[in-house]
């Protein structure tokens, strides 16, 4: 498995927001994570990422462990909370800051994808100026840039008109076929059965459920269960 999140359990403030949660992802394939507001979905993303310390339980990215603070996912691209532009310097200088030294990133691809999502023409405009579901969709370009292996995004059709939702399905696609492994945190469920190969269901910090499109239905410890819509546990 490319992700392999094994029973990861976190406190936070006397809440326990993830309890015992366990999933994986195989390299190339598209998951959706959905569960109600405040069921851990965002925290099970931060947790791939290592942005926290679990109380219990591991995570591997590429076969390598995930540690907080020390060893992160490495070919990584994340839109987790709020993205955050200065927002006064232009599209493009945001997206060559953020995509700083690393050798992935493409200036090719960046302008692509900022074509596909209109906003080329307005690249040297100051970020400022974009609107919410701009400024969204230039987090979606930065996220993908680098060509990735692993990418993270929350909520990413958060503000998107519905042609552009249409672009980032396709882009979605697009990024399977090259084989990053994407997981899309989200409450449009509609978006996320029409391009994940699988979903997650989380609630109160348990993975309680996984479904795959092909409708066989795997459980996050492993057994295999036939049917769509069985419980994982
Ligand atoms: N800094 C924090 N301190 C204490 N509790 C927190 C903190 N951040 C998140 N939580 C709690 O962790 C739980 C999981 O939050 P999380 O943001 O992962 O939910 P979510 O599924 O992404 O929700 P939403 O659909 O609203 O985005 C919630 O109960 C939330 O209140």
């Amino acid at each position: 498995m490319y992700v392999q999140v094994s029973g990861v359990t976190k406190t936070i403030k006397h809440k326990q927001v993830l309890d015992e949660a366990s999933m994986s992802c195989e390299k190339g394939k598209v998951y959706g994570l959905v569960g109600p507001n405040g069921s851990g979905k965002t925290m099970m993303l931060r947790t791939i990422c290592g942005f926290i310390h679990p109380d219990a339980g591991t995570v591997e990215v590429g076969g390598k462990p995930v540690v907080f603070n020390e060893n992160l996912p490495v070919r990584m691209g994340a839109i987790i909370e709020t993205p955050g532009f200065i927002g006064n310097k232009s599209a493009m200088w945001n997206l060559e800051y953020l995509a700083g030294l690393d050798k992935g990133w493409d200036l090719k691809e960046t302008l692509r994808l900022l074509d596909i999502f209109n906003l080329y023409k307005k690249r040297e405009d100051k970020v400022k100026s974009y609107s919410l579901g701009m400024r969204q969709k230039l987090a979606v370009v930065q996220a993908l840039m680098e060509h990735q292996e692993l990418v993270l995004l929350d909520e990413p059709t958060n503000g998107l008109d519905k042609a552009s939702v249409g672009v980032f399905l396709d882009e979605i696609d697009r990024q399977r076929e090259s084989g990053t492994t994407v997981i899309i945190a989200s409450h449009h469920d509609d978006e996320i059965t029409q391009v994940a190969d699988a979903v997650y269901t989380i609630g109160e910090g348990r993975i309680v459920d996984c479904v795959e499109r092909s409708s066989t239905v795997k459980a996050s410890n492993g057994e295999d269960a036939e049917g769509v819509g069985d419980s994982a546990d």
